[in-house]
């Protein structure tokens, strides 16, 4: 039989990893210069798929460790988006160029699926069809956006770590957002000219392309945003308990959490305080990047439609 993607432990006492199988964390050792920390979700039983930036073009596989659920993995290989080029901009005086912002880690060993260690499910996947409950191979990659992706606002969520006030130990907590969509996605992706590093921006399409969703900002709800250990995580729809990745986090205008600590895990408060409405958070769209996907991930069984 095949192994079901997105499915999770929903009961209030699992921990952390069961509630989250799939997401991984990645850290990058640099002689002498510390580890960057990233995160990932786990796609197949050996890979995994996180963000471009989160590596240098001299990182090496060997430098890269992994944790998914409680088990630390090693790294096979790293391959980049061939069109990622974040030095493309420069010479407009854009320092980052985030598009086309993902990448996969093979990992040396297939990693054994259990409740602490899931993959989540990929759109245009028969993995997904079947999440959904809709027919195979009827259902195709198009009913997938329209199911997903069909609306203005669309509700969907990110895991960010926090702090576990009685035993002060990390943890992870769900944060809900919402993707901006046709109508509302131009006054969300013009905030992005706000970013510091983005002054010298003239005309938004320059560094929002086609291939990024927006969340973030305080219509119609406030959104909580991203950090930049968020980078890489999976942006989620969950449709009736099962969890599809549409984004790969990739970046955001406002560094909200470099000031403050993580968010205790009990606290009901949803969202960081003073987040200005243009806070807003960019994810590249797992549907604009599928064909590299299609050609990476060919041989793990998860059946593109
Ligand atoms: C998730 C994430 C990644 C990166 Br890279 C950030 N840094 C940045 N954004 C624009 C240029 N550089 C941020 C910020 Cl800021 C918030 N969340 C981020």
């Amino acid at each position: 039989a095949f192994s079901m993607c997105g499915l999770a432990k929903e009961y209030e006492s699992a921990d952390n990893e069961e509630k989250n199988p799939w997401l991984v964390s990645i850290s990058i050792l640099r002689s002498g210069r510390g580890t960057e920390a990233c995160k990932g979700a786990l796609v197949s039983e050996k890979y995994i798929l996180t963000a471009a930036h989160c590596f240098t073009i001299d990182d090496r596989a060997d430098q890269i460790t992994v944790k998914i659920g409680k088990k630390n993995m090693e790294v096979a290989s790293l391959k980049s988006h061939p069109q990622y080029t974040v030095g493309k901009l420069r010479n407009l005086g854009i320092p980052e160029f985030y598009d086309y912002d993902v990448a996969l880690l093979e990992l040396k060993e297939k990693i054994t699926l259990n409740s602490q260690a899931r993959a989540i499910c990929l759109p245009c996947t028969a993995g997904t069809t079947r999440a959904l409950r809709r027919p195979h191979p009827q259902t195709t990659c198009r009913d997938h956006e329209e199911e997903l992706m069909a609306v203005g606002i669309v509700k969907a969520l990110f895991v960010t770590p926090c702090r576990d006030k009685y035993t002060s130990t990390r943890g992870l907590r769900r944060r809900t957002v919402r993707i901006k969509n046709n109508d509302k996605k131009q006054s969300c992706e013009a905030d992005a000219i706000k970013a510091k590093q983005y002054e010298n921006v003239t005309d938004v399409s320059q560094v929002v392309t086609e291939r990024f969703l927006c969340t973030g900002g305080t219509e119609p709800e406030v959104d909580p945003n991203t950090c930049k250990g968020d980078s890489g995580g999976p942006l989620i729809i969950a449709k009736r308990m099962r969890y599809i990745q549409v984004g790969v986090i990739s970046w955001g205008v406002v560094e909200v959490c470099k000031s403050t600590p993580p968010m205790e895990c009990q606290s009901d408060k949803e969202f960081q305080e003073h987040a200005p409405s243009h806070a807003r958070d960019f994810h590249i769209s797992i549907f604009k990047v599928l064909p590299w996907l299609r050609e990476e991930l060919r041989d793990e069984g998860l059946d593109f439609l």
